[in-house]
C-alpha cells in the first residue's frame, strides 16, 4: 500500500513518521516541502505520478489561528485552494486522500457534544478556511476521509503542551483560560488511527471525527501538564473575556467519537494518559 504524506515536517507528519517506522512500514514517503508544495498542482502531479499512491495523508496546513486573522489571503490559499489541488490530483491519480480538519470548524456556543453531522459555522478564519477546504474535497474526489481532531499536541512541533512547559520555567504566574471547553489529542494517538484506517482498507468515506477521550479547558489541561511534570507555577484561572486574543475560539468543541469508533473498531485513549505518556517522551528526550 502506498502511502504520501503532504505537510511532512509539521507536527502531524513528524508523528506519522515515527509511527510508520515503529510499523516498520517502507512504503510511505515524507517528501519536503519543496518536493510538495501543495499550492503548485503541476508539482503534485509530478510526485504522484512518480510515487503512485494508493493513499495520500494531508497534514499540511496554515495553522497559526490569531495569525491568520491578519493574513486571511494567506490561510484560505492553503487551507481552502490546497486542499482543492490535493483533492484534484487525488482524482486524476485514483489516490484516497485522508484529510485532517479541526473542531474549530464549530461555533461552539452551547454545550454540545458535536457529531458530524451537526452545523459548522466558524468563528474565526482558520477555521472558515479549514471548512472550505472540508467542502472543496467532497465537491472533488468522494473517495476521502476528513478526520476533525482538537487541541493536538506531541513531542514535534510547536502546541499549547510545549508552550506551558516552556512558560513554566520562564514565569512565576501564568494565567490560562478556564472557560473553553474541548478535548486534547496526542498527535502520536491520532498518527496510529490515521495508519489504522490505510490499513483497514474500509471504503466508509466521509468525515470523521478524533480527538482523546475525556473533556478539559485550557486551565486544567495545563494543570495536568506542570502536575504530571512536577513544574512549580503558579497558575491562574482567568476567563475569556480577560484573554485578549486576535482569533475568537470556541467555548465548547467537545466532538463526538462515535462514527470513527464503531467504523474502524478503535478503542480512544484517554486525554490525561496519553498526556502522561508524552511528557514522558518530551522528558526522556525520544
Ligand atoms: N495543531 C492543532 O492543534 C490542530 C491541528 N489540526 C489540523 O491538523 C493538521 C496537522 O496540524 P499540525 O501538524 O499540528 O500543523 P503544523 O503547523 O505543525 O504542520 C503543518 C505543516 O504544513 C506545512 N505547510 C504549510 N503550507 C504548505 C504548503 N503550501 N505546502 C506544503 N506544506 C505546507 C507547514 O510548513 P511551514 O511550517 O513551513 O509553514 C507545516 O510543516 C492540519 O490540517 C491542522 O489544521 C486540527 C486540530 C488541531
Ligand atoms: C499561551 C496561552 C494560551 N492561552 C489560551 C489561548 C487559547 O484560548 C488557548 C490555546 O491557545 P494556543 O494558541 O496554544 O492554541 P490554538 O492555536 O488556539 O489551538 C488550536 O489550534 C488550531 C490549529 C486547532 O485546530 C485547534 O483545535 C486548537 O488546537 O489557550 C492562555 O489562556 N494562556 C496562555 O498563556
Amino acid at each position: 500500500m502506498k502511502i504520501v504524506v503532504l505537510g511532512a515536517s509539521g507536527q502531524l507528519g513528524s508523528c506519522l513518521k515515527k509511527i510508520s517506522a515503529e510499523r516498520n512500514l517502507t512504503d510511505i514517503s515524507f517528501p519536503s516541502e519543496e518536493h510538495a508544495n501543495i499550492l503548485d498542482k503541476d508539482l503534485l502531479d509530478k510526485l504522484f505520478t512518480a510515487e503512485e499512491p494508493q493513499y495520500v495523508i494531508n497534514c499540511a496546513a496554515y495553522t497559526a489561528v490569531d495569525k491568520a486573522e491578519d493574513d486571511v489571503d494567506t490561510c484560505r490559499k492553503v487551507n481552502r485552494d490546497g486542499a482543492a489541488y490535493i483533492a484534484e490530483v487525488c482524482k486524476k491519480h485514483q489516490a484516497t486522500l485522508i484529510h485532517i480538519s479541526t473542531d474549530f470548524v464549530f461555533k461552539g456556543d452551547v454545550p454540545k457534544v458535536l457529531s458530524e453531522t451537526d452545523a459548522a459555522e466558524p468563528e474565526n478564519i482558520y477555521g472558515l478556511t479549514k471548512l472550505e477546504g472540508e467542502a472543496a474535497i467532497a465537491e472533488i474526489l468522494p473517495e476521502h476521509f476528513t478526520i476533525r481532531t482538537s487541541w493536538l499536541y506531541s513531542e514535534f512541533g510547536n502546541n499549547f503542551v510545549k508552550t506551558m512547559l516552556r512558560l513554566g520555567r520562564e514565569r512565576d504566574q501564568l494565567g490560562v483560560i478556564v472557560d473553553q471547553a474541548g478535548s486534547p489529542t496526542y498527535a502520536i494517538d491520532l498518527a496510529n488511527v490515521i495508519l489504522d484506517i490505510v490499513k483497514s482498507e474500509n471504503k466508509a468515506y466521509g468525515i470523521y471525527h478524533y480527538s482523546n477521550e475525556g473533556v478539559t479547558s485550557w486551565y486544567d489541561f495545563a494543570k495536568a501538564v506542570f502536575d504530571i511534570s512536577s513544574t512549580q507555577v503558579a497558575l491562574n484561572p482567568v476567563k475569556t473575556s480577560e484573554y485578549v486574543t486576535k482569533a475568537v475560539r470556541p467555548a465548547y468543541s467537545v466532538m463526538d467519537k462515535t462514527k470513527i469508533k464503531s467504523t474502524f473498531s478503535i478503542q480512544i485513549p484517554y486525554w490525561r494518559d496519553s498526556l502522561r505518556i508524552c511528557l514522558e517522551r518530551i522528558a526522556a528526550g525520544v
